[in-house]
């Protein structure tokens, strides 16, 4: 049991203000007051509203009190140092001055398992460098090839894009992304090109990317620690040679991919829906791992349309709505106990 001192908890809205009452019992229970049984591990999380709704769940907030968890809100006007002591620290905010202090602890406090390290993190908020791994990645007699799509970087001069584009070889339809992700609607607001000249209306910086035909259907596969879960999310639909002979123009398109186009439980083409090997998704989880040093992520994965086992991977996330992940609470409590006993397994015997 290592909790000291009193936990403030930062109240802004009436959901928060749930959490913290709920935080407000568990250090009751901590300090011996409860029934709950002895805290084997501390959480402290920083976390915006958004996220404190979608994943500290009531569900999740009891599974873990019955096997000793116990979350606390980390103070954003106090020292982080002053806080606690965590044993694991959880954070997602956006900004530079956020990640200078979780690094800073991070270094001060080497026994303190922070998730995940801030310079790996900030690998996945450009597009480019978020991608840069996977077309390296050593996955062969693995079930499958995985690739990223032929891409290109556009920095500066829009009026440039259909010259740059010929001589990339990209062929079109083209995604445009904006380059850098920070958390931001604007970051998450993609094009479709079907020509080259309407290129130039676009506004760098950006990512052009080439359309992959992929039969409407998308793999969101979600990392924690060791564990993997694979969901089918509904997606754009395959774009016919004679329909881009047809169209001229960029395109803005809303977010196909969220939680309610869930592909699930829908009648689809088998060949479309079946899910990647397992071995594969395995292989691409833990190198993925090992080359981003992260814990805590989801990568967006496509099947080439035609092909059985060409994959490309589009999209990499950190800390993504794991609420929507089946079984998230399970999956999560049992990652957070394992890294404790994996704690204590490294600490000398006294
Ligand atoms: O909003 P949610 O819960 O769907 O989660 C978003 C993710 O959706 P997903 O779980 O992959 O379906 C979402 O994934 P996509 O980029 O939509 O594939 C992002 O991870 C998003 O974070 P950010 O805006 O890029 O910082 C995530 O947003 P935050 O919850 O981290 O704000
Ligand atoms: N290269 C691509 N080929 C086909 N569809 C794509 C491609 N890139 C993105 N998409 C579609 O656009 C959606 C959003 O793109 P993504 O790169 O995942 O950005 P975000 O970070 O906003 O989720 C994907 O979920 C998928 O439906
Ligand atoms: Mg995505
Ligand atoms: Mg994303």
């Amino acid at each position: 049991m290592r909790l000291k001192g009193e936990i403030h908890n930062p109240c802004c809205d009436e959901e928060e203000e749930k959490v913290a009452e709920e935080n407000g019992r568990e250090l009751n229970s901590i300090v011996g007051v409860g029934i709950s049984p002895p805290a084997k591990l501390v959480v402290g999380y920083a976390l915006t509203s958004k996220k404190k709704k979608s994943f500290l769940q009531p569900k999740l907030l009891g599974l873990a009190r019955n096997m000793g968890i116990f979350f606390i809100a980390i103070d954003l006007n106090r020292a982080l140092s002053d806080q606690g002591p965590f044993d694991v620290v959880l954070h997602k905010l956006a900004g530079k001055e956020w990640s200078e202090i979780i690094e800073d602890y991070r270094q001060r406090h080497p026994e303190v398992t922070v998730l995940d390290p801030p310079n790996a993190v900030q690998h996945l908020h450009n597009r480019q460098s978020m991608l840069q791994g996977v077309a390296d990645l050593n996955l062969s007699d693995c079930h499958g090839k995985v690739g990223v799509p032929k891409q290109l970087i556009v920095t500066k001069d829009p009026l440039s894009i259909p010259n740059e584009v010929d001589k990339a070889g990209l062929k079109l339809p083209l995604v445009a992304k904006p380059l850098l992700v920070d958390g931001s609607a604007k970051s998450h607001e993609l094009f479709l090109a079907y020509d080259q000249c309407s290129l130039s209306e676009l506004e760098p910086p950006l990512v052009l990317q080439e359309f992959v035909n992929h039969g409407g259907v998308l793999f969101k596969v979600y990392i924690v620690g060791e564990a993997i879960k694979v969901v089918r999310r509904f997606s754009l639909p395959n774009i016919s040679k004679r329909e881009l002979e047809k169209l001229a123009g960029v395109f803005r398109f809303p977010r196909v991919s969220c939680a309610a186009a869930s592909a699930d439980d829908a009648d689809l083409d088998p060949s479309i829906a079946e899910l990647p090997e397992r071995p594969l998704l395995e292989n691409l989880a833990r190198q993925l791992r090992q080359r981003l040093g992260l814990r805590l992520f989801n990568v967006d994965m496509i099947r080439e349309h035609g092909t059985k086992d060409v994959f490309y991977v589009i999209d990499i996330n950190y800390f993504p709505g794991y609420g929507k992940m089946p079984d998230y609470e399970h999956i999560f409590t049992d990652f957070l106990l394992s890294l404790g006993q994996s704690k204590h397994r490294k600490r000398p015997a006294t």
